[in-house]
């Protein structure tokens, strides 16, 4: 039997029917530009006869993707099908996709049809399809909740009106992996002609196991999996499209089936479709997560650094993402914490080491994520500490939206209190003007930044900020905690200044 297995990409369709998503043609566009980029083998655009908007989309696609299958969604009725080709018939490989319900429950409570009516219906609209194209798909909607007697002559006969793909969706996302592989063996085995079309499963993910059925159907024979990037969709969603391209490709030590999809694109194409879906991706959402490639327990983290295959099943640069994350943070060791602290470009001897890890441990238990920031400080602030030739001694701003701001700084030296003053922007460039005509030097402010690091409205504000000498380039960091902003920024700055002194007067820099 074949081994390559067909991707059909349903986001902009099933997709696009997630509760409070709604695309415009441009937005379209784009996302089948970049599916076409990833590799499916063919785009449902969407569901033509659903509004002139949708038509106009899957139109737009059809003429301007190349080199991919685009399908228009249409019921039996005629009019659907006549409105879906009119909008794919400009495309390279034009599909109408044509479904109908087969299941007993559909067919008495919402088609109100017979049987009968239903295997008519679904033959005439695909002999009606095939008068404009010669590549036509059927579903048989809810075909995992339907008679599976009844469902392999559906099959028959839409194979005999010459449909080129049978679909057997699982609707409601209602069978399970060894089930389902018995309902496409069973069609596959049933069913004369079948051999004459590409077999199809669609699944939906109400009990987490759309991706799952999906495997076990193409194990069973299936050939083309519908689904959506992200797993968006109807509901609780789609099967997801990377999660199952990267289960064969991950598995084909076990699996020797293959697709099309280019992997590299994987990333990037779940984020276009995040970004204009507006649907954001749950962070430990598999392959595309956040934290799909982060470690943040120690012995994990040890363990990747040692060796990435000890936690990493996938390598994150085969899906387009740069490199795995160590997230340090309370479960982090110290093999973790000295590889940050060497890209960070500081290289301590094991006491230092120690002294710093127990800081970051302390630090971790009040803080969720420690951030680069927090780390240099530690090792800046409380490891490598300077010697301060300068302290704040006072401070007094005179600030608002009608006068120049002003600062008067007092700094002591030793013994001696220096007093300056000076206007600026603002009342933070008053304040680094001030200290500066203490000092001497002159100096820039490269960056700057306040963290509230406790709750309420007396909250601990802890600027960070980076200055340099006017004429140089090298940085010098510096933080500040204080309840009052503009001391906490004057406490940074003078403690930048600090380190920069001590750095030239021991040659250092
Ligand atoms: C499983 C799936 O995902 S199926 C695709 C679901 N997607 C959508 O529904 C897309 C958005 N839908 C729409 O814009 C509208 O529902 C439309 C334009 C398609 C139809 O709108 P309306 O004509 O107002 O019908 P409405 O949606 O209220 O009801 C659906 C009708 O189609 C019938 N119908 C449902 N499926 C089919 C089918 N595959 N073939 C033929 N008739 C069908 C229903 O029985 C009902 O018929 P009735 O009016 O005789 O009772
Ligand atoms: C139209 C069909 C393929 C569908 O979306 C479903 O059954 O879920």
């Amino acid at each position: 039997m074949n081994n390559r297995v067909y991707i059909f990409d349903t986001t902009l369709r099933d997709g696009e029917q997630s509760p409070g998503v709604s695309l415009n043609v441009s937005e379209k566009l784009e996302i089948a530009r970049q599916l076409a980029r990833l590799g499916v083998d063919i785009i449902e655009a969407g569901f033509p006869i659903t509004s002139q908007g949708d038509f106009e989309a899957v139109k737009n696609i059809a003429r301007e993707v190349r080199g991919v299958t685009v399908a228009g969604l249409a019921r039996t009725n005629f009019a659907d099908i006549d409105r879906a080709w009119e909008a794919v018939k400009q495309a390279d490989q034009p599909r109408i996709h044509t479904f109908i319900a087969t299941s007993d429950i559909h067919l008495k409570h919402k088609l109100r049809m017979s049987r009968e009516q239903v295997l008519e219906s679904a033959a005439a609209a695909v002999r009606h399809a095939k008068k404009y194209t010669a590549d036509v798909e059927f579903s048989a909607e809810d075909a995992s909740r339907s008679d599976l007697d009844f469902l392999c002559r559906v099959m028959e006969a839409v194979i005999e009106a010459g449909a080129t793909t049978v679909n057997i969706p699982d609707t409601v996302g209602y069978t399970t992996p060894d089930e389902y592989a018995e309902i496409i063996r069973t069609i596959m085995s049933r069913t004369k002609g079948i051999e004459k079309a590409v077999v199809s499963v669609h699944c939906h993910d109400d009990l987490g196991l759309a991706v799952a059925n999906s495997l076990a159907a193409v194990l069973a024979g299936a050939r083309q999996v519908e689904g959506a990037i992200n797993g968006i969709g109807e509901r609780a969603g789609n099967a997801s499209i990377e999660e199952f391209v990267m289960a064969l490709y991950t598995r084909r030590d076990r699996y020797s089936l293959e697709t099309g999809i280019n992997a590299e694109e994987i990333y990037r194409t779940s984020k276009l479709v995040s970004k204009l879906t507006g649907m954001d991706i749950q962070p430990n959402k598999a392959v595309v997560g956040k934290n799909a490639f982060a470690h943040e327990s120690g012995i994990h983290q040890d363990g990747v650094l040692k060796e990435r295959t000890t936690y990493e099943i996938m390598n994150p640069a085969m899906v387009g993402l740069s490199h795995s994350n160590l997230v340090l943070g309370k479960h982090s060791g110290r093999h973790a914490f000295r590889s940050r602290l060497v890209e960070l470009g500081f290289v301590l001897n094991d006491a230092e080491l120690n002294k710093a890890f127990a800081r970051f441990k302390d630090l971790a238990d009040r803080k969720k994520e420690i951030a680069d920031q927090d780390i240099e400080a530690i090792v800046e602030n409380e490891i490598r500490k300077v010697p301060a030739t300068y302290e704040l001694s006072y401070l007094h701003i005179s600030s608002g939206t009608t006068v120049v701001p002003t600062a008067t700084v007092g700094l002591a030296r030793g013994e001696e209190i220096l007093e300056e003053a000076a206007c600026g922007n603002g009342p933070v460039d008053a304040i680094c003007k001030a200290v500066d005509k203490i000092t001497g030097y002159s100096c820039r402010l490269a960056t700057w930044g306040i963290n509230a690091i406790t709750a309420g409205k007396d909250a601990l504000g802890e600027v960070t900020l980076r200055i340099a000498e006017n004429n140089r380039e090298k940085l010098y960091m510096g933080r500040g905690i204080s309840t009052d902003v503009l001391e906490a920024s004057a406490r940074a700055y003078v403690n930048a200044v600090n380190k920069m002194i001590y750095e030239k007067n021991n040659h250092i820099d």
